[in-house]
This record gives structure tokens, C-alpha cells and sequence, in this order.
């Protein structure tokens, strides 16, 4: 019989399946050990000191309903990754975890901004995460697990570097850079304020993402879109704001949700980040489950997967348990997310056909 006529999949099943991540923050996602052991070095205090206890620390704390007490936990991880040497070793480590996670494809993100402290400058950190990628992919190809890792460049929407950071992202379009991203806290900070930046961006052909409709509703997502030209939506979730149910229970979309599915915008959804900042109560309410049912461009992401103690897997098997989602809708988010990234179109397409596909097939999944 094959594998995937299981009604539930397994996780043994879901981690060996390939999987495709939009959206994950390299500050996100360091082993609670390497915190530890980088620590003294950074002169940084941290709060607990032995690796189990620091990863709970980091998923309680994380876990306050409020996406600025979120954000917060994440000095303890910036401190760490301030010089060239730390900085390589948890990007290098990021892409092992990712492959070891069955992770074929991933984009990482990350605010060179926010790693200055030592004196290093934007470039050096962009190019410290460049090598770090590139011993991590060498490292899981000579493992047996091929992974393709590429670059995100965030600016923070509080500060006012990102025509900087967008200028910085162009001049590394070529050495595994391959997209833009604002991120932190979303209230008070609407995207426009970074509409150079954007426009920028537009005028070099270049891509880029827009964190909108996690902590803030519809306004934020018709900003990202409609004003600043988004290619992708970071998370997104509101947009669920915009589909009413009609006279017969059928769902009717507004003309925002209708343009984001219409255009087939990708919405980087990330189920257990959204619950620990309150933009979810849970993972069966989440609106991942309705936009999927309504062919939404659904893609799913971890965010973070230290705050969130979370993987890629872990990510696919809660979703599993909340909607009862078969392998065949594995597949499809992972096909979604590979369509979507910001990859050349010759180096998706050959993703897709010639690592995605014929492993889905080995494990009896055809479409
Ligand atoms: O989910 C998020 N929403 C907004 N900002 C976020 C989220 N996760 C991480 N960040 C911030 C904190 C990091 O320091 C920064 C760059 O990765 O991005
Ligand atoms: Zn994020």
C-alpha cells in the first residue's frame, strides 16, 4: 500500500518529505546551546544557563500574546551574532538544521542593522551569513541532504535604514541575496513609511516581502500590496478580515481578499508564531484553514523556530492534527512555496520537477 494512503501521515513521514521555507528569521533560530556557548564571549547575560532550560525560557517568554513582549526575546539572540565568526556558525548551523528537517529550499531572513554593535559593517555581515550558508549547504550535500539556502535582507520598520538595506540587497543580488523584507512591530509603523525603499526596489527588478496583517489588520495588507508593491506577505492572517460569509453560508470575498487571491499573492503563514503573539487563539482557528479551503496561495514557515520550538515538520504535523490535512496537501503547500520564492524561475521550476515531485512520488503522493 502506498505510504500516503495513511489517513494521518506520520511525522517520521512529514519530516522525511521535502519541504520548501519562505520565512524564517536566522535571529530566530539559533540552538539554544550555541546562545550559551557564545554568550561570555559577547559579554551578554542570559537569563538561564544551561540549553534546556534557555530553549524553554525563549518559548515561555515568547509566549505572551503580544508581538512587541515577542520581539523582545530577541536581544537575547541578536547579542550573540555580532561578530563575523558567530555570525557564520548560526547561519551555517541554520541550514544543517533545516536539511536535517528535510528542508530542500529556504529563504532566511535576518536585519544586517541590528549587527553593528562590534563594529562590523552592513557588508561584512551579509557576507559572514554568505559563508556561513555556503559551508552549511556543502556540509548537508555531503550529508545526503541537498538544500538550496538564499538571503533575505529585513530592515526594521521602527528605524529609517531601509532605503539602505534595499541598496544593500541589490548589491548582493548576486551572491545569494535574493529579496527584501521589513519586519518588527507592525502597530504605529505602517509599510509606506518605506516607500522609497520599496520603489527602489521596483525600479532594480528586484523582490521583496512585506510583514503585514500579523499584529495590524486589513489597512497594513492593502498598504503592503497597493502603495508599497509587495511580492509576498509576511504571514498575512488578516486578510481573513476581508472574507464575510453570505445569505447561504458561502464565503464571499471583499475586493482586498479577491485581488491577494486573484493574484495569486503568496501568504507566508506561520500557524504556531501566530499564536504566541495573539494574531491566532488556535491552530484549528486559525484562518490558514479557510484561505486553504478558499485556494489562497497558502505557504507555511516556522517564523522562529527557537521562540516557537518549532520545525518545519513540527510545523506540517500541527496542521495535520488541526484540519486533517493528508500528504497530498503537504505537497501542495510545498509546491505553493516553491512557486512563490524569489529564486530565478529556471531554478524553482527545476526544484519542483526534479527533487520535489519524484520524492513526493517515492512516497506514493502524485498530486
Ligand atoms: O513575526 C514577526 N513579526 C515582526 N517582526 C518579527 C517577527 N519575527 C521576527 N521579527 C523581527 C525580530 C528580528 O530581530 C527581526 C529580524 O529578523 O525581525
Ligand atoms: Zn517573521
Amino acid at each position: 500500500m502506498a505510504e500516503s494512503t495513511e489517513r494521518t501521515p506520520s511525522r517520521e513521514l512529514l519530516a522525511r518529505a521535502p519541504k520548501v521555507l519562505l520565512h524564517d528569521h536566522l535571529d530566530g533560530g539559533l540552538r539554544p546551546q550555541t546562545i550559551i556557548d557564545l554568550a561570555p564571549g559577547a559579554g551578554h547575560e542570559l537569563p538561564v544557563q544551561d540549553a534546556e532550560s534557555l530553549g524553554k525560557w525563549f518559548r515561555d517568554s515568547a509566549d505572551s500574546g503580544s508581538l512587541e513582549r515577542y520581539l523582545e526575546t530577541f536581544d537575547h539572540t541578536v547579542a550573540v551574532m555580532q561578530t563575523r565568526d558567530n555570525l557564520r556558525r548560526v547561519a551555517r548551523e541554520a541550514v544543517l538544521d533545516l536539511a536535517a528537517d528535510g528542508v530542500v529550499y529556504a529563504e532566511i531572513r535576518y536585519a544586517p542593522e541590528q549587527h553593528l554593535a562590534e563594529g562590523l559593517t552592513l557588508e561584512q555581515v551579509v557576507e559572514a551569513v554568505r559563508d556561513g550558508f555556503v559551508e552549511g549547504q556543502d556540509e548537508a550535500q555531503r550529508d545526503g541532504q541537498p538544500i538550496v539556502v538564499r538571503q533575505l535582507l529585513t530592515a526594521m520598520r521602527h528605524q529609517a535604514r531601509s532605503r539602505e538595506i534595499a541598496e544593500l540587497t541589490t548589491a548582493y543580488r548576486d551572491q545569494g541575496v535574493v529579496g527584501f523584507d521589513i519586519a518588527g512591530a507592525e502597530a504605529g509603523y505602517p509599510p509606506t513609511r518605506h516607500l522609497d525603499a520599496f520603489e527602489y526596489l521596483q525600479r532594480e527588478n528586484a523582490h521583496f516581502t512585506i510583514h503585514a496583517g500579523e499584529a495590524f489588520g486589513l489597512p497594513s495588507i492593502w498598504q503592503a500590496i497597493q502603495w508599497c508593491g509587495a511580492d509576498r506577505l509576511g504571514h498575512g492572517v488578516r486578510i481573513i478580515d476581508d472574507v464575510d460569509t453570505g445569505p447561504d453560508g458561502a464565503p464571499v470575498l471583499g475586493r482586498l481578499a479577491s485581488y491577494v487571491r486573484d493574484k495569486r499573492i503568496p501568504l507566508e503563514m506561520c500557524p504556531s508564531s501566530n499564536i504566541q503573539t495573539g494574531a491566532a487563539s488556535s491552530i484549528a482557528e486559525h484562518p490558514i484553514g479557510t484561505l486553504t479551503e478558499l485556494r489562497f496561495r497558502v505557504t507555511v514557515n516556522t517564523d522562529n523556530r527557537l521562540m516557537s520550538g518549532t520545525s518545519m515538520t513540527e510545523e506540517m504535523a500541527k496542521l495535520v492534527d488541526a484540519f486533517g490535512y493528508g500528504m497530498d496537501d503537504v505537497r501542495w503547500f510545498t509546491i505553493n512555496a516553491m512557486k512563490s520564492a524569489f529564486l530565478p524561475f529556471d531554478e524553482r521550476l527545476a526544484i519542483i520537477d526534479e527533487q520535489i515531485k519524484p520524492a513526493y512520488a517515492v512516497l506514493g503522493v502524485m498530486s
